[in-house]
């Protein structure tokens, strides 16, 4: 079995005169949970973007190695609205396995939906399930409960262990919330001037260190 299931080396993006990512290095090891915390505009999305493929601008003497079966969650659904739900799990994949894939999500007998049916964390659901069918190696998810109420996340961030525990991908995991972070990854990095400052197992996290990390005081 490979040693990693991302492996980042010396990854440079800059946007005019500006290194948003700094000659960053990253490892994820396969089935590895990692929640990536940073402050606003450190460059987080970028450096999911990056690794999912979908920047071709990136530059330096990086290494980028990722694997084929790569799924990405972004913090709306990106559901087709003029497709039924089925339809939009199984979207560019072969059919069969969608419905299963829904079932998994809990949103058995709502295929033939159309997404504007569904609330916010169903929508969200079938994105989990859009994900599931290509039974990815690495799951790229940019802060994919961030629209949702507090009720619903915290019912999110027990399918999302579920079924990582059960399908077991590598995980980044991009989200502004320390606690999320700490209740859902195996190891939380924090981006700091274009690298990774910040870099350790999920259990030894400290809140307030984290926070301050994030340059959130807080009060004693
Ligand atoms: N296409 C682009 N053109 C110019 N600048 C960009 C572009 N994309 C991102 N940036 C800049 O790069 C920096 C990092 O952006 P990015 O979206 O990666 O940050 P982030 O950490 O995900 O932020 P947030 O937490 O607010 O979502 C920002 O200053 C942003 O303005």
């Amino acid at each position: 079995m490979a040693t990693h299931a991302v492996r980042v080396k010396n990854l440079t993006r800059q946007f005019q005169q500006r290194k948003v990512l700094d000659d960053l290095d990253l490892t994820i090891a396969p089935g590895e949970f990692v929640a990536l915390l940073g402050r606003s505009g450190s460059g987080k999305s970028t450096l999911l973007k990056a690794i999912a493929g979908l920047d071709h601008d990136v530059t330096g003497e990086g290494t980028l190695e990722v694997p084929q079966e790569v799924a990405v969650a972004f913090q709306d659904s990106r559901l087709l609205p003029w497709l039924r739900v089925l339809d939009n799990v199984e979207l560019g994949v072969k059919p069969g396995r969608g419905k299963a894939a829904l079932e998994e999500v809990g949103l058995k007998g709502r295929e033939r939906a159309w997404p504007a049916e569904l609330s916010g964390g169903e929508q969200q659901r079938v994105a989990l399930a859009r994900c599931l069918v290509r039974e990815p190696r690495l799951l790229l998810a940019d802060e994919p409960f961030g629209a949702l109420d507090a009720l619903t996340r915290i019912k999110m961030h027990a399918l999302l262990r579920e079924l990582c525990a059960k399908h077991r991908p590598a995980v980044l995991l991009v989200t502004h919330d320390v606690d999320e972070a700490i209740e859902l990854a195996d190891r939380v990095v924090v981006l700091q001037e274009g690298r990774i400052g910040l870099d350790l197992p999920a259990h030894d996290a400290d809140r307030t260190h984290l926070l301050s990390a994030l340059g959130i005081g807080v009060a004693a």
